[in-house]
């Protein structure tokens, strides 16, 4: 293996961390990798050039079991793959298989322009909406992420196979709800946003989105309905000043996603045994998931 090319989009640090984990995972084996913002090709900020990887990383966040405007735009535009090889990473906030299936269109699509993309797998990160996850848990997600990242690094260098198991009668009931999700939803939010009088105008959010939804017009900054949800805005705004009056119980206060996992792992107090074999109820579906990598015993 030569070189590797990983396209990840994220919208609020989850799928970035993944993705930069595994950038060290393959440089610790020697490989050679190019870690690039899929909507920095989107936006053509970045010329798509693939002729020098021998391996194509795609990675998305979950969102609404499927896999994000940013990334379904981001494959239209590859080129074709005249057989090069391929793999797929999702994060999500549940390993469940209901979200297994959120890269088949983009899979498909890939499949169609000649790629071999012969390993799909998903991790689960702290969840960026309606339900605030323990930071105790976000931690253990962290942490199982580490060493999931470094089986998918070995997997995917040595060319060996992943699939996820997904229920094929699921799929054009999920595909549904993405596509109310991606068009209705994130529309009606986008619709509710807005700053308020902390807002000092310094336009990290204008220059932030990744579907340059955001403009500044007459010193109001305005949002636009070409919102893909992803949350990013509300999160990363230095001052909290975008807030949201449509669906606003999908903001979670205070934020504890992607961004603030340094200081929760740099957190002693906070203990990472959250989910163990006797979990009941919701965290059930996570104990396999954990002792997958023998993160529980
Ligand atoms: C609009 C929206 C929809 C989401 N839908 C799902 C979902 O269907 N399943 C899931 O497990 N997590 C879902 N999530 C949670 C994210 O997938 C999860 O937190 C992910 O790691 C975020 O990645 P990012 O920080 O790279 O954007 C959703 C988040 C958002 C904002």
């Amino acid at each position: 293996m030569k070189k590797i090319g990983i396209f990840y989009f994220s919208g609020t640090g989850n799928t970035e961390i993944v993705a930069r984990l595994l950038t060290k995972a393959y440089r610790r084996r020697q490989i050679e990798v190019a870690c690039i913002r899929m909507e920095a090709v989107v936006n053509q900020q970045t010329p798509l050039v693939l002729d020098d990887f021998d391996l194509i990383g795609v990675g998305h966040p979950v969102l609404g079991f499927g896999a994000s405007g940013i990334a379904e735009r981001f494959v239209k535009m590859l080129p074709a793959g005249s057989g090069k090889t391929a793999f797929v990473f999702k994060t999500a906030s549940s390993p469940h298989y209901v979200n297994h299936g959120a890269s088949d269109v983009i899979i498909r699509a890939m499949a169609k322009k000649g790629y071999q993309v012969f390993h799909n797998s998903i991790i689960a990160m702290p969840c960026n909406f309606f339900v605030k996850y323990d930071d105790r848990l976000n931690k253990q997600l962290y942490q199982a992420a580490v060493k999931k990242v470094e089986v998918i690094a070995a997997q995917t260098a040595a060319g060996q196979a992943n699939k996820l198991k997904f229920n094929p009668l699921l799929r054009g009931f999920l595909r549904l709800v993405y596509y109310g999700e991606e068009h209705f939803g994130a529309r009606f939010f986008a619709q509710g946003l807005h700053t308020t009088a902390a807002c000092n105008h310094c336009k990290k959010c204008v220059r932030d989105c990744p579907t340059r939804n955001i403009s500044e017009s007459a010193g109001q900054i305005c949002f636009g309905s070409d919102c893909i949800w992803c949350m990013r805005c509300v999160y990363a705004c230095p001052n909290q000043a975008i807030q949201a009056k449509n669906l606003a119980g999908c903001v979670l206060h205070p934020y504890t996603g992607g961004f603030n996992i340094e200081a929760i792992l740099n957190d002693p107090q906070i203990d990472e045994n959250f989910v163990t074999a006797s979990s009941k109820g919701y965290y059930k579906h996570l104990i396999n998931y954990f002792r997958e990598d023998s993160s529980i015993k």
